[in-house]
């Protein structure tokens, strides 16, 4: 059976795990295996064998890399072997030190028509159909809980996986004209990548009903879009940058008290840190 990950978060606390670790931990590695019997390595073997296309990504000296989801001829749809690239990406900015931001976007202008409807029909069955669904769940889970601030950046078409893709990033920026839209209604599926249960923190449930049940284009008004100002450019350094994703992180996903101890922790990690000290020594009037 599958359970939230959410279980494990709250299995682990009740060993004694103290939170700020627990949510390093999460952050890395496979979100379902140590507690659900989902084999990773035979999952990537199966989608190896649905080719095509590449997840791409370019790590800057700026702390901002650009993920980019690229099948042009099928409108950026996501084979078998783009979603195992996909995982190997998410697990190389786990291990990138210097990282503070993330953009995630499509190519040749349009952003990502959800599943290869090759590979969907050639593994209709729900035993694999399962499978793939956990895969995209850990990858896009551990995408979303990257200590780096991610926007999707959508041009053209966001479509059905392709709108999942978008909610696990922290905002998504919409060009004018483009859409992004929950078509799984319309090919007789709901959400499988973890994009439903995104939605819901997202934009509430309501706003998720009609979203998904009228398989509605994405209005702005909605709150979906959104406007992310100026972190990409100057700013604070890296660091400070991780320990805001970390504290919204654990706001986000962990119950008030516990959420409250790590936002203690990370608070320590910055306080007198040297960015700290150097805003002081800034604020000579107040010296
Ligand atoms: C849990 C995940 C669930 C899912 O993601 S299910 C998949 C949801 N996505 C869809 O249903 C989108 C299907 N595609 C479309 O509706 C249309 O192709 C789309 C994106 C609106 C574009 O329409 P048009 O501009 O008229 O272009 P077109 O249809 O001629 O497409 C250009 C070429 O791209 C291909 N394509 C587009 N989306 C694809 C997909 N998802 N899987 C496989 N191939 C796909 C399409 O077949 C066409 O190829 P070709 O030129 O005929 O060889």
């Amino acid at each position: 059976m599958i359970t939230s990950d959410v279980s494990f978060v709250h299995a682990n606390h009740l060993n004694g795990y103290p939170m700020l670790r627990l949510l390093q931990r999460q952050s890395r590695g496979c979100v379902y295996s140590s507690v659900h019997s989902f084999n990773q390595q035979e999952v990537r073997e199966k989608l190896q064998a649905f080719p095509g296309g590449s997840v791409d990504l370019l790590k800057q000296e700026s702390g901002i890399a650009v993920l980019t989801i690229n099948n042009p001829s099928r409108m950026n749809a996501f084979t078998g072997s783009m979603m195992v690239d996909l995982e190997e990406r998410v697990s190389q900015l786990e291990g990138w030190a210097d990282g503070k931001g993330l953009i995630v976007q499509g190519a040749a202008g349009t952003f990502c028509s959800g599943s290869d409807l090759n590979a969907v029909r050639a593994i209709s069955n729900p035993q694999d159909g399962m499978k793939m669904c956990i895969f995209m769940q850990d990858a896009l889970t551990r995408l979303l809980r990257l200590p780096l601030i991610s926007v999707a950046l959508v041009e053209g078409r966001a479509l059905g996986g392709g709108a999942e893709l978008t909610t696990a990033c922290d905002f998504r920026l919409m060009a004018s004209g483009s859409v992004i839209q929950f078509v799984h209604k319309h090919m007789g599926l709901v959400p499988g990548w973890g994009g439903a249960a995104r939605l819901v923190r997202i934009v509430g449930s309501q706003d998720a009903l009609k979203l998904l049940g009228g398989a509605l284009k994405v209005d702005p008004e909605v709150g979906l879009a959104d406007w992310t100002g100026r972190w990409t450019s100057g700013g604070p350094p890296d660091r400070v940058i991780r320990a805001v994703k970390k504290v919204v992180l654990s706001g986000r996903e962990l119950p008030l008290s516990e959420a409250l101890r790590t936002e203690k922790d990370v608070f320590g990690t910055v306080w007198g840190a040297p960015a700290n000290l150097r805003a002081l020594a800034s604020k000579s009037k107040h010296k």
